[in-house]
Formats: structure tokens, sequence, C-alpha cells
């Protein structure tokens, strides 16, 4: 048995990245950038009112002065008429800035006659103006290369006129499940028959990783089938097997996915659940084998398929940090297998989480699984820890407070 740093060191170790495809910034969300995205525009393009108002030269629009209204300049409709002495336009939020004007004076500070305005409060000199390029100048990185794009990326690249950006295709997976007793979801069930839960949940959290999920269907317990399900996988940029990973009589997945060439970096890590994990290449892909349990398989993709695929797609953060919480029980020292506990979050008035690791962490679960927030790290050989202690944990998308 390995551990488990060593173990993704290895998984980790001479990825190859994805190729590049182009894509319209409509569809980017979710994409990783392969290049940075570089400003075509500055925004504000010019200077532009903040607020509805007028344009003023600051040094004359005194408490009680009057300024004649020389033009009209809305939002799409910069004005060429300068703003002399005495002189204000009329502008909206959004309005170019014209030539002479300092400041904007909002609309709820003037009295407004026919065609002047007395001004009421003085502005200062740059008042609403949002200065051209304040948010960001032409030729800036809006969004870094190795970023998996979120909506706001979206955004800034949209207002920096980049109608496509360059990314990684996305990584298409293959998923095989072997196991004589493994039904489909919505198949009769046969005698001593399960149903292979693990494939569509881990298509879900690979789709969810911007990944292509591939499910091919389940093979048998026999070499021959193994083989014959696992045949030409190596197109795909990883392949994850699921099942046969153990030491049984039936555990065959190491030796069928051997006879077509496989080449085993490691079987077996100091990881609970998830002890029997094989990782190899098959002419040169990558292929996880996961152990059947499904709690063992989903934990395993989290730790080492998601990382994987963000470094193949040549994502800056390959690896994101824990996050804390304190543990709600007590907890035994831990033995030599580095631990995942399901538990639950929640929060106290201080807004501290606190995390409930489950009391019964049988990997074959998956109630559990799907009700808990995070998985609370406990590493291999970790004493004994109290409630309250600060504890590791890798965070799930919901949380149940
Ligand atoms: N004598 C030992 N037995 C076991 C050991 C061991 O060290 N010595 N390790 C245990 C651990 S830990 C794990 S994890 C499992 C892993 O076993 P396999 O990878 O060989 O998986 P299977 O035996 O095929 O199945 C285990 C379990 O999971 C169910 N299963 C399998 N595939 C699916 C699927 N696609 N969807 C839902 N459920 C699935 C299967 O029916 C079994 O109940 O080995 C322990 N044994
Ligand atoms: O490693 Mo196994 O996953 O404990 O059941």
């Amino acid at each position: 048995m390995i551990e488990l740093s060593e173990a993704r060191a290895r998984v980790l170790s001479s990825l190859p990245l994805l190729g590049l495809e182009t894509v319209s910034i409509a569809d980017a969300s979710g994409r990783v950038t392969a290049t940075h995205v570089i400003a075509r525009m500055s925004n504000p393009p010019a200077d532009v009112s903040a607020m509805d108002g007028y344009a003023v030269r600051a040094a004359d629009a005194l408490a009680g002065s009057v300024l004649r209204v020389v033009a009209e300049a809305p939002a799409g409709h910069p004005t060429s008429t300068k703003v002399g002495p005495g002189e204000c336009v009329r502008l909206f939020t959004g309005s170019v800035i014209p030539s002479g004007a300092d400041a904007v004076l909002i609309q709820e500070n003037v009295s407004r006659e026919e065609n002047s305005i007395t001004v009421n409060a003085e502005p200062r000199s740059g008042a609403f103006i949002r200065p051209q390029g304040q948010d960001f100048a032409k030729g800036q990185v809006v969004v870094p290369a190795g970023r998996r794009m979120t909506a706001r990326d979206v955004g800034v690249a949209a207002a920096a006129n980049v109608p496509w950006v360059t990314v990684r295709r996305r990584p298409r997976v293959a998923i095989v499940s072997t196991g004589d007793e493994i039904a489909l979801p919505g198949e009769p069930v046969p005698p001593g028959g399960i149903i292979g839960s693990v494939a569509p949940m881990l298509a879900a959290l690979l789709r969810e990783a911007g990944a292509e999920p591939v499910m091919i269907p389940p093979a048998r317990d026999t070499v021959e089938d193994i083989r014959r399900a696992t045949q030409g996988l190596e197109s795909h940029d990883l392949v994850l097997t699921v099942g046969g990973a153990s030491v049984g009589a039936y555990d065959l997945v190491k030796d069928a996915l051997g006879q077509s060439g496989l080449n085993v970096d490691f079987w077996k890590i100091a990881m609970r659940p998830g002890k029997p994990l094989m990782f190899g290449r098959l002419r040169g892909t990558p292929v996880i084998g996961l152990p059947g349990n499904p709690v063992a398989a989903f934990v395993c993709s989290v730790v080492f398929a998601l990382p994987a695929l963000r470094s193949m797609s040549g994502q800056s953060v390959i690896e994101e940090l824990p996050h804390k919480a304190r543990l709600a029980i007590d907890l035994d020292a831990n033995d030599s297998r580095f631990d995942h506990l399901r538990a639950t979050l929640s929060r106290d008035e201080e807004g501290v989480l606190w995390a409930t690791p489950f009391a019964k962490q049988d990997s074959g679960m998956l109630a559990p699984l799907a009700a808990c927030d995070a998985l609370v790290l406990r590493p291999a050989h970790a004493p004994a820890a109290n409630r309250g202690e600060v504890c590791d944990i890798i965070r799930f998308g919901r949380m149940s407070d």
C-alpha cells in the first residue's frame, strides 16, 4: 500500500494536456481558458456619467449659480457641443462626458428652469465621472489562462469585446462498470443483483466538472468480457473502471486490462474508503481502477479523477485547499489509512462551521453520501480529536443549514 499523497502525485505526473478549440463567449462558461483573454477595448470605453444629471465645470457650479443647458446627450448619443463657462449639458447614466466638463451634477441637486439650472449643492471636480478604462484597459488580461470560466468571467470578456475564446476541449472519460450482479437502472434485477448506481453518479460528477462522460455497458466478471468491454477505450482521455479491484477470485480488472497491455503504476493505497484503487496506463491513456463500493468509487473520483481532469485541462488550480470546520463530536485516533468521513455541516450563531460525521461510515451506503455536506479528512495516524478541534474538510456544493 502506498500513501495517499504519493498516489496522487503519481496520478498527476505526466498527464497529457488536452487539445484546443474555440468557442463563442456565450458557450464559454465552465470551459478552461487555454490562453489569456485580452481586452480588445477599454471599459468604460470613454469617460461616462455614473448618474442622471448635468455635465458641468466644477469651478462654475457653485451653490446658487445658474448654468445654461446647451445640449442633451443621452447614453449612446454623445454630443460634440463643448461645455463652456456658465454652461452645462443634460446627460444620463452611461452618457459620454462632453469636452469641457469635469464633473456631473446629479439632477436631485439642481432646480431646473426652461433652459437653465440653478445649482443647489456644488459637485467636486471629477464627481460621478467613470473615467475611461477605470474597469480595465485595452490590452489588459481580463481572464487568465488556465481558469475554468465562471459567469462573471463571461461578463468581463464580453465587456472587453471578445466574441471567441480559446479553451481546452472537454475531456472524454469512459466509465466501465464490472460485475455479474450489476443491472442498469430500470432493468429487471436478477437474483442477487443490484443496480449499477456508480456509473450514473460518476457521469454526473464528471459532467459537473466540465468533462464528457461516456457510459460503457457493464462487463461480466470474466477476463474475456472485461477485455471486450474495455477494448479501444484508450481513445478516451481517461478511463474509469468500477469494481473488481479488490482481492476476490472475481476481481479481475487488473488482470484483464493487463492482458490488454495495461501498465500498472500502483494498486492499493492507504486510504479509506478506496483501499484497492488501481492506477495505470493503457497505451498512454490513464486508467483509474475504482473500487466497486459506491462511496469508495465516489471519494476516489473526487480525490484522483477530478484533479487529473483539471491537470489535463491546464487549470492553474489543480488541488483546491481544504476548507476548515470544527468537529462536533470526539473522534478516535486514526489507523494507517487516510480517512474521508461523510459529515453534515451546520453553522453556529457566530457563523462558524461545525462538522458532524455520521456514526456509520460503511462505503456501501449511498444515502449518507447523498445527505452529507462534506468529507472530514483524517490523515493516517491522526491522534484522537476532541469536539471543537479544527479539522480539514472537502466541502460539497450544498449545505443543509
Ligand atoms: N478480503 C478482502 N476483501 C475486501 C477487501 C480486502 O482488502 N480484503 N477490500 C474491501 C474494500 S476496502 C473494498 S472498497 C471493496 C472493493 O471491491 P471491488 O473493487 O473488488 O468491488 P466489487 O467486489 O466488485 O464490489 C464491491 C461492492 O460494490 C458493489 N458494486 C460494484 N459495482 C457497483 C456499481 N457499478 N454500482 C453499485 N454498486 C456496485 C458490489 O455489488 C459490492 O457490494 O472490496 C472489499 N473487500
Ligand atoms: O476502501 Mo473500501 O472503500 O473501505 O470499502
